[in-house]
């Protein structure tokens, strides 16, 4: 049977490991720092829609981590920021029997599009995943998600392009954890679909009426838009989904707000920031393909100002960034 080496407690991470342990999925979960103490101390405090339950995982500290088998799985499941470290960390891990980690398939959940290829230095066999899920962690030793009757939309597939039995696999389990889950051959279009609407998290990090808000959010998109066109993307379109995902809502009252996504999130716990990842390869891409990306890049300085200067979300007003 597959076992899954998770790798971030967080809220994409204890989420998925909750659900695993509901499932009977073979799983440990690895996390670090107050995180990983509390759920090994007292359990996950896991809230969804309908109760809040005491969850008990396998949860390791990063310090000493499980050992690695033969058949193992990983999922990456930390911030883009973080991918760095994490895959040169457990790369070089020894398997059981003989063998290294890096021989292993590893799954990058991350958004944008830095993670798979980070990962590709090490581990020979990447799967990259795009994962929509209204999932907070804002408070240790909690995570709240907030939708039903599924946790979530995962796109599965090989990096860069392909099907296999492994991506089926891990589609299959996914499906049985409760994702709703499609394993596609060109996951590269999804992750680039997926990045259109990530350069929105970071208007959350700033003041404003809801207008000029939505219209910073626009405008960040269509920038976007025209730099992945630029630099040959093709993400994908919603009516290409193979799954009806038609059901799947987020439940008012859940503890997930409007406004207050990954990005916010990180900000708000203090937490490193991903938007270099995010609205920062929109502007990578732009001076790769001779594009201007002058919104893109201005949130992306302002972002790290905030987080230069330990600010929370809100204590910065939107018009400081740009006029709309
Ligand atoms: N939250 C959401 O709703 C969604 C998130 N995503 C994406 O999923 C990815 C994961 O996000 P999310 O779950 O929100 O992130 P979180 O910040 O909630 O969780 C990541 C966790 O990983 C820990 N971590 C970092 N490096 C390591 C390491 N080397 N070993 C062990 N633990 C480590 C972090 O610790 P520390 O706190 O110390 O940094 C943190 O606890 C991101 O790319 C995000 O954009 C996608 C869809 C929705
Ligand atoms: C899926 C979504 C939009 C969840 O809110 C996300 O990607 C994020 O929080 O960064």
């Amino acid at each position: 049977m597959t076992r899954y080496i998770i790798i971030g407690a967080g809220a994409v991470g204890a989420s998925l490991a909750a659900e695993f342990e509901r499932s009977g999925i073979a799983y440990a979960l690895v996390g670090r720092g107050q995180q990983a103490a509390h759920i090994a101390a007292h359990g996950l405090t896991y809230r969804r829609p309908k109760e809040t339950r005491n969850v008990r995982l396998n949860i390791h500290d990063t310090a000493s981590p499980p050992s690695l088998a033969p058949g193992d799985i990983l999922l990456l499941t930390v911030k883009s920021q973080d991918v760095e470290a994490a895959t040169e960390f457990w790369a070089w891990q020894p398997v059981e029997g003989g063998g290294l980690a890096a021989d292993l398939p590893l799954v990058t959940f991350q958004n944008g599009l830095a993670a798979e290829d980070i990962a590709l230095r090490r581990f020979a066999h990447v799967y990259a995943a795009s994962i929509l899920i209204p999932a907070r962690f804002t408070v240790t030793g909690e995570v709240v998600v907030g939708s039903e009757p599924q946790l979530g939309v995962v796109t599965v597939g090989r990096y860069p392009h392909g099907l296999d039995d492994t991506a089926r696999t891990i589609a299959a389990d996914l499906t049985a954890a409760n994702y709703l889950v499609e394993a596609r051959a060109d996951i590269r279009r999804w992750k680039s679909a997926k990045l259109e609407h990530n350069v929105t998290n970071v208007v959350e990090l700033f003041a404003g009426d809801r207008e000029v808000r939505t219209k910073a959010a626009d405008a960040l998109v269509t920038e976007a838009r025209r730099v992945l066109q630029a630099a040959g993307h093709d993400p994908a379109a919603r009516s290409e989904r193979s799954v009806d995902i038609s059901g799947w809502r987020i439940v008012e009252g859940s503890g997930i707000e409007r406004g207050q996504q990954s990005t916010w999130q990180s900000f708000t716990r203090g937490a490193s920031s991903e938007v270099d990842y995010l609205n920062g390869e929109i502007v990578r891409l732009g001076r790769l393909h001779g594009v201007e990306t002058p919104l893109n890049a201005a949130f992306q300085r302002a972002a790290a100002e905030l987080a230069r200067d330990g600010r929370k979300p809100g204590t910065r007003d939107i018009h400081e960034v740009a006029r709309f």
